[in-house]
């Protein structure tokens, strides 16, 4: 028997829904979907790799709850978030005669989240969805908040809309398939949230990452909650990123346009090292303007390196963007006001804030200390 499922609530009205994180959770779908969407039909959206591990596990659960359903499966990484993953997501649920009343599931990471979440965004103009995130990245961002959309040529994330999933089924047993890569990659967005706004929590992380990263039940179960319930703060109290929000964004301004230019090439970079990077670089330029301190950069440099995740663009291999290119990149961010950029600085650990005033010759300036051509 595992023990009950840990729960976070986020609070949004009448789009409130639960986050239920537990080892085996998803052997109760069947019956938690039973619960909230009586009679609904469903479609799984999962990719290769996490169809062969998970999706028998969910469909056992869904038929013993008598549940229709069928399974729509992706090619495995960034370049099914895209126009051809959203034309085939969105024609399996019409061609599948799904209704609006039926059931999205997104079963795998942060692209299945961020791609089955659109589709069920605009299917029928708009389905309800459940997330049952497969990596440590969507258990801990990306499956709560409900950001969903695709990359288009220009960038990241640039096409989409907020849509909230029904409920959120996190299953830490699912973690125990995932490669020790992108456990790490995972790791950068709940260190994330310590390094916003809770300097407590990033030190328990100091102390307590390799017991989460090794899968000790007890401490990962904890730390994905809390991360959870962090997110969940930040999203009930700025929904659509009119302010606050904003802050979960940190490291991102610089990671998403690193994995722009790597074309998002997974053996070169995947999400959550550009997160890292971003936000080692983020400290650096708050302490190149003179906000933050070279002990507190070195504390957060030392932690992940510690881990084993990259904090500079020189690890990157065969990598040599230019200046030019980077602030080119990082121009088509959706933080962009009147065309002048929005960074995430900070002034130590725990203490981010959202900077609409940094100018493009700061940046430079900054981009010029490191070691680029
Ligand atoms: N919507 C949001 O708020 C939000 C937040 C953060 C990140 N994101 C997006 O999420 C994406 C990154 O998510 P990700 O890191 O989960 O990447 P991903 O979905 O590409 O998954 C990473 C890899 O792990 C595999 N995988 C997934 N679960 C597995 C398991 N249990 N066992 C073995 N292999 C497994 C996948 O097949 C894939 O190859 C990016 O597109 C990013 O932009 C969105
Ligand atoms: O939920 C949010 O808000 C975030 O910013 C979480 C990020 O980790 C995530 O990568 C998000 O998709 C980035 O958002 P974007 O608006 O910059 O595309
Ligand atoms: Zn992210």
């Amino acid at each position: 028997m595992s023990p009950s499922p840990q729960s976070v609530h986020v609070d949004l009205g009448e789009r409130s829904y639960d986050i239920l994180i537990g080892q085996n959770v998803l052997e109760s779908a069947g019956e938690r979907i039973a619960a909230l969407a009586p009679g609904a039909r469903t479609v799984v959206v999962t990719d290769g790799r996490v169809a062969r591990m998970h999706l028998d596990t969910l469909e056992a659960s869904l038929e013993a709850a008598k549940i229709d359903s069928f399974a729509v499966i992706v090619t495995p990484g960034e370049g099914s978030k895209s126009w051809h993953g959203i034309q085939t997501v969105t024609d399996a649920i019409i061609g599948g005669r799904l209704e609006r009343g039926d059931l999205v599931i997104a079963l795998g990471g942060g692209v299945i989240g961020d791609l089955a979440g659109f589709a069920a965004a605009i299917a029928r103009r708009g389905m309800r969805f459940v997330q049952m995130p497969t990596t440590l990245l969507a258990q801990v961002d990306s499956s709560v908040g409900g950001k969903t959309g695709i990359n288009t040529e220009h960038g990241k994330n640039l096409v989409g809309s907020f849509h909230q999933p029904i409920l959120v089924l996190a299953d830490t047993a699912t973690l125990e398939t995932l490669p020790d890569r992108e456990m790490k990659a995972g790791y950068a967005e709940m260190v994330k949230y310590g390094l916003i706004d809770d300097a407590a929590f990033f030190e328990w992380l100091e102390v307590n990452a390799p017991a989460v990263l090794a899968g000790e039940v007890e401490p990962r179960t904890e730390a994905i909650a809390r991360s959870c319930a962090a997110k969940a703060r930040v999203v009930a109290d700025d929904e659509r990123e009119g302010g606050r929000r904003a802050l979960l964004n940190l490291g991102h301004t610089f990671g998403h346009a690193l994995e722009v230019l790597c074309n998002y090439d997974p053996a070169k970079l995947v999400h959550g090292e550009g997160v890292a990077i971003g936000m080692v670089l983020a400290h650096r330029f708050s302490n190149h303007l003179g906000l933050c301190s070279g002990q507190d950069v070195q504390r957060v440099v030392a932690h992940l390196e510690g881990l084993g995740l990259p904090t500079d663009i020189a690890a990157i291999e065969g990598f040599n963007p230019t200046i030019d290119e980077l602030v080119d990149a990082m121009k088509q961010d959706k933080k962009v006001e009147r065309g002048a950029l929005t960074f995430i600085l900070t002034r130590g650990i725990g203490q981010s804030f959202i900077a609409s005033d940094v100018s493009e010759g700061s940046l430079r300036s900054f981009l010029s200390t490191l070691d680029l051509t």
